[in-house]
């Protein structure tokens, strides 16, 4: 087995059959065996987001590879720790980078750190990732606050809830029509107001990966109504809501999709890297403001 992944899960395991409630319960245990923090409020750090996590303090950081049945983080612009401690005096635990299916995890396994927070404790989840912009108005560096998502791949058996349910974790037939909590939404909007900065609200869709869409894709995605078109986050979102926590969810655009068929424009994951960079510090700024208000 390639030594970047894990010790000994199944990597091919389609279904949630293989993350029990036990066994994501000791990895809950064994990290909450090591930190005296117990956070409410969890955050993803999407590509080139991570900075976010260096601004938790009193934290203890653990590397994917420490954490027992954790996968390995295997992008550029996503380090692999765990970090768990202060935002601005809230308890918080944070994804320093995040599991995709396209580096051949199921989706199972790319959303079972939200089981795994639910069983910390977790009441909050905060998705953030980069995505291209589809929506012609949006411009590239827009925040946009993810209000739905279309997810082909959850349409298939790479969903992650198929499987034996444990009713533990959450129902066997989840709502999906509420995944983004709209107070949450309205919340953050308010905070984004208030500091003079423009936001974009949308509809979040997500392929997988790792190949850039198909200009027809692109636009069917368009006529669909999506707005920003990424490769996480969705599958993500439904389990942290299927688990009973509550969902916000944010899409840096770093690129604009390219739905011209004659363009000479592609997209490239430099250039998310390099616009995630340069806008990091307006999404921190405004997430670290958002985690202070919800923590009431
Ligand atoms: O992890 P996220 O969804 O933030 O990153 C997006 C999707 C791919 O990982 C990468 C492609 O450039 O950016
Ligand atoms: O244009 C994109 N498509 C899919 N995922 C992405 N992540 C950043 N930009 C994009």
């Amino acid at each position: 087995m390639n030594e970047l992944y894990s010790n000994h899960i199944n990597l091919n395991a389609v279904t949630n059959s293989e993350f029990t409630y036990e066994r994501v319960k000791a990895i809950a245990d064994w990290l909450l065996a090591r930190v005296d923090t117990r956070p409410r409020i969890a955050i993803v750090c999407g590509s080139g987001l991570g900075g976010l996590a260096e601004k938790v303090q009193n934290s203890m950081v653990f590397a994917y590879e420490q954490i027992p049945d954790f996968p390995r983080s295997t992008v550029v612009g996503h380090k692999g720790n765990l970090v768990i401690g202060l935002l601005d005096n809230v308890p918080v635990v944070c994804m320093q980078g995040r599991f995709h299916s396209y580096e051949g995890y199921s989706n199972a396994l790319c959303t079972m750190p939200m089981k795994v927070f639910k069983l910390m404790g977790v009441e909050t989840v905060i998705l953030t990732c980069a995505a291209g912009g589809l929506n012609l108005s949006f411009d590239v560096g827009d925040i946009m606050v993810i209000k739905d998502h279309v997810a082909p791949l959850l349409w298939t058996l790479q969903n992650p809830l198929v499987g034996l349910n444990d009713d533990r974790f959450g129902p066997r037939f989840p709502a999906a029509n509420k995944i983004y909590n709209k107070k949450l939404r309205e919340e953050f909007k308010k905070i984004a107001k208030d500091k003079n900065i423009d936001l974009r609200e949308g509809v979040y869709s997500s392929f997988g990966g790792p190949c850039y869409e198909t200009v027809t894709e692109l636009r069917a995605l368009l006529q669909m109504g999506v707005d920003a078109v990424g490769m996480s986050t969705a599958n993500e979102a439904l389990v942290a809501s299927y688990c009973g926590m509550k969902v916000f969810a944010i899409a840096l655009v770093t690129n604009k999709a390219v739905i011209d068929y004659d363009s000479d424009n592609h997209p490239f994951h430099e250039e998310v890297i390099e616009t995630a960079n340069r806008r990091a510090q307006v999404l921190q700024e405004l997430v670290t403001e958002f985690v202070k208000k919800i923590s009431f």
